[in-house]
C-alpha cells in the first residue's frame, strides 16, 4: 500500500459523502454592522478557530466596508471532538428542519448590492451558525448578490455552495473562494484576485443611492439617470457591465440580455416610451433603450433615461459594444 503522505490530514474530511478535491474556486454560473458607513458591501462571517474570521478581514481592508461576525447563541467548543460530536448533532436537526440558535441578525440588506458570506466547512457544509443565519434571512437577502468564500482542511466548497443556493433561492450567487489549509497562506493574494474578478473595489464601496450610469460608447461617453425602483438598483449592482445592444424592430431599440434576468418582482409596470428611455421588456427579460417613440405598454418597466443628447451616439444601426458604469 502506498504510505500515506496525507495521513495528518484531520478527521472530517474523509467522510464518505465528501469527494472535495481541494482547494480549487468552484465557480457557479453563476443590520447592525460594525462603523464603517452604508457601503455597497457587507462581510459577513463566522469562524471558529480565526481562519474564515482572517478572510473576511482582508476582504474589509480591501473593500473598506461593513463587517459583521455571525455568532452561535452558545459559544463553539473549544475541545475539537467536543465540537465534531456538537456540530454532527446540529447538521442532523438542522436536516430535520431545527436550526440551532445564533446571536446576530441584520434588520435589512437595503445598503448593500453584495453580501459576503464567509464560512468554515463542516463536514461538507456550511458551518451551522451561517446555516442558521442564512434560513433566518433568506427572504431578506432575496435579490442581494451573494459571494461566498469559505475555509476547510482540504475539502472543497460544491456541496456548501448548493446549500447556501437552497437556503436563498431568492438571491443570485457570484464566483466563490475556497481556501484549505495547503492555500490560507495565499490568503492576501487570492483575495485580491477574487475580488478583481467579481468587479469589487473600495471605488465602487459607496452608497447605492447614487443613480447616475455613464455609458461608453466608442470613444463617446454618455449618462442616464436611472429609475428609482428594485429592477433599477438591481440594474445599478451589475456595474460595471459590458454588453453589445442588437437593433431590434428596425432600430427602434437597443437591446440586450442580462444575465441573470433583472428582478422585476414588486415594481410598477406600463411605460409608453421616448427615445432615450431605458426599460426592461418583462415576458422577455430584455433590456431595451428605445430610439423611438413607441405606444404604450404595460409589459415594459422604465428603469432610467438616457440623459441630454446621449441618443445620438446609440440610434446608429448595427451591433454597439457599450461599457455601462456608476458616475
Ligand atoms: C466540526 C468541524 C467539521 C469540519 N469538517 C471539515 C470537513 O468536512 N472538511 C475539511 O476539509 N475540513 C473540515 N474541518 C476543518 C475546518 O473546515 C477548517 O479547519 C477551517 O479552516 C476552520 O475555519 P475557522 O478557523 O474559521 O473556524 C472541520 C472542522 C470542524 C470544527
Amino acid at each position: 500500500a502506498c504510505s500515506g503522505s496525507n495521513a495528518d490530514l484531520i478527521l472530517p474530511e474523509q467522510q464518505p459523502e465528501n469527494s472535495g478535491s481541494g482547494d480549487e474556486d468552484d465557480s457557479t454560473d453563476p443590520a447592525d454592522p460594525t462603523p464603517g458607513g452604508n457601503g455597497r458591501y457587507l462581510v459577513l462571517y463566522c469562524s471558529r478557530t480565526g481562519s474564515t474570521e482572517r478572510m473576511a478581514q482582508q476582504i474589509q481592508k480591501i473593500l473598506d466596508c461593513d463587517i459583521l461576525e455571525v455568532e452561535p447563541q452558545v459559544a463553539y467548543d473549544s475541545d475539537y471532538d467536543g465540537m465534531l460530536s456538537r456540530a454532527q448533532e446540529q447538521l442532523s436537526a438542522i436536516r430535520q428542519g431545527n436550526y440551532p440558535a445564533i446571536k446576530t441578525s441584520v434588520e435589512d440588506f437595503d445598503d448593500y448590492d453584495i453580501v459576503f458570506v464567509g464560512y468554515p466547512i463542516w463536514y461538507s457544509s456550511i458551518a451551522t451558525p451561517m446555516q442558521t443565519f442564512l434560513h433566518n434571512h433568506a427572504s431578506k437577502l432575496s435579490g442581494k448578490r451573494i459571494a461566498l468564500f469559505a475555509t476547510s482542511g482540504s475539502s472543497g466548497i460544491s456541496t456548501s455552495v448548493d446549500e447556501a443556493r437552497r437556503l436563498c433561492s431568492g438571491a443570485t450567487f457570484t464566483e466563490t473562494l475556497l481556501l484549505t489549509s495547503s492555500t490560507l497562506s495565499q490568503m492576501e493574494s487570492r483575495v485580491s484576485a477574487w475580488l478583481e474578478t467579481l468587479g469589487a473595489s473600495r471605488e465602487n464601496n459607496y452608497p447605492s443611492t447614487s443613480m447616475n450610469l455613464k455609458i461608453t460608447v466608442g470613444n463617446r461617453t454618455i449618462t442616464a439617470t436611472m429609475e428609482d425602483n428594485a429592477a433599477a438598483k438591481d440594474f445599478l449592482s451589475r456595474l460595471p457591465l459590458e454588453v453589445t445592444l442588437n437593433d431590434y424592430n428596425n432600430i427602434t431599440e437597443k437591446i440586450f440580455y442580462p444575465s441573470p434576468a433583472l428582478t422585476t418582482t414588486g415594481v410598477i409596470r406600463g411605460c409608453a416610451p421616448v427615445p432615450g428611455d431605458i426599460t426592461i421588456y418583462v415576458p422577455w427579460n430584455n433590456v431595451a433603450i428605445f430610439c423611438k417613440s413607441w405606444s404604450q405598454s404595460n409589459d415594459l418597466i422604465k428603469i432610467g433615461h438616457i440623459d441630454a443628447d446621449g441618443m445620438a451616439a446609440l440610434n446608429v444601426p448595427g451591433n454597439i459594444a457599450v461599457k455601462f458604469e456608476r458616475q
